[in-house]
């Protein structure tokens, strides 16, 4: 595939977000160095709360007016943090378009199927109406939607959770975008849904779209969907690399717990914070209170990403 299709690499230097509160700053994102590769499947994990959804909304400059973003996020060699929201508006669906995670939000009440369907890619004076209407039928029966004229005059409540979850994949793909972002497409969905969602990804990822970035808890479905993984604590990317080699011999001590976490390998906790260790520093690794390995540097100095042998890079002192 061409360049054109692909999309191109959506890269970030020195990128951090962080939030203005009443109770002073929230440091969301911190310190992130990554290339999101064009053609490949990257996938962002890490526990609730370790930020994973704020940097795909900060890519998509999507976030609350309380983020101040720090450093630059560029698309190719384009700086598209630097874009202004009328730029971003069109890049928005065109280049990386968003799956979110809840499909009723996603969905417009009061506004039937197909006119919300039809309305993403015309509105902005991108495609002409006929054009979307034969987006919108191939998309449809793609999806496995038979009857699209039937299905197009319904209400999004009138549908079940998995046919909405289909209709914002269509809504997705409507504006033929190089990239999608979907931000934890199985979250709260039963085995049945879960399954489905998955063979959604799998069905775009054969047919149209080769760039994605996935965000979610699922080290599972990760480990069969992704190319590439980013491992997310505390706003920091801690370890990165080939899905093969992070979830196979991770090396970060962190990401050594959460797949010793999983079902499969005798769900094995990772440890709870100790307290005294969180006392003693806040200038030091994020992980050191929870860290089985952690050494004295770790209390006062922070890490950087350090590359391995096999390229990958861990931000931990056992790697520098
Ligand atoms: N508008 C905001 N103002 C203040 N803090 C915020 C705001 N939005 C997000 N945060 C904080 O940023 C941090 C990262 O949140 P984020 O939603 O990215 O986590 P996540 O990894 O996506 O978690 P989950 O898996 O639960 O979706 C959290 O501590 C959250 O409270
Ligand atoms: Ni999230």
């Amino acid at each position: 595939m061409s360049e054109k299709e692909l999309g191109k690499n959506i890269s970030l230097e020195n990128y951090n977000i962080c939030f203005e509160t009443a109770k002073g700053k929230v440091r969301a994102v911190k310190d992130v160095n990554t290339v999101f590769e064009a053609g490949k499947v990257t996938g962002m994990i890490g526990e609730s709360g370790s930020g994973k959804s704020v940097l795909g909304m900060g890519i998509l400059k999507l976030l609350a007016s309380n983020a101040k973003v720090e450093g630059r996020c560029l698309y190719g060699d384009t700086e598209i943090s630097a874009y202004t929201e009328k730029q971003m508006d069109s890049f928005r669906g065109k280049e990386i378009a968003l799956i979110p995670q809840n499909p009723a939000e996603a969905l417009d009440p009061v506004i039937r199927i197909k006119k919300q369907l039809i309305e993403a890619v015309t509105s902005h004076g991108g495609a002409a109406k006929a054009e979307g209407e034969k987006r919108y039928e191939a998309l449809m029966k793609r999806f496995g939607f038979q009857d699209s004229r039937e299905t197009g005059r319904k209400y999004s409540f009138q549908m079940s959770g998995g046919m909405n979850q289909r209709i914002i994949s269509v809504l997705g793909l409507m504006g033929s975008p190089k990239w999608i972002l979907a931000d934890e497409p199985t979250k709260g969905l039963d085995a049945i849904l879960r399954r489905q969602v998955y063979g959604v990804l799998k069905d775009i990822l054969c047919n149209d779209i080769k760039s994605m970035i996935v965000i979610t808890h699922d080290v599972a479905l990760a480990r069969r969907l992704c190319d590439r993984i980013l491992v997310l604590y505390q706003g920091e990317v801690l370890e990165q690399g080939d899905t093969s080699s992070v979830l196979g011999q991770p090396l970060h001590p962190y990401t050594e717990g959460l797949v010793r976490s999983l079902p499969s390998n005798g769900m094995v906790p990772i440890p709870l914070p100790d307290r005294d260790k969180e006392s003693e520093s806040k200038e030091g690794c994020v992980f050191y209170p929870r860290c089985p390995r952690a050494c004295s540097r770790c209390v006062h100095e922070k890490p950087g990403d350090y590359q391995s042998a096999d390229g990958r890079k861990v931000r931990c002192f056992l790697y520098a």
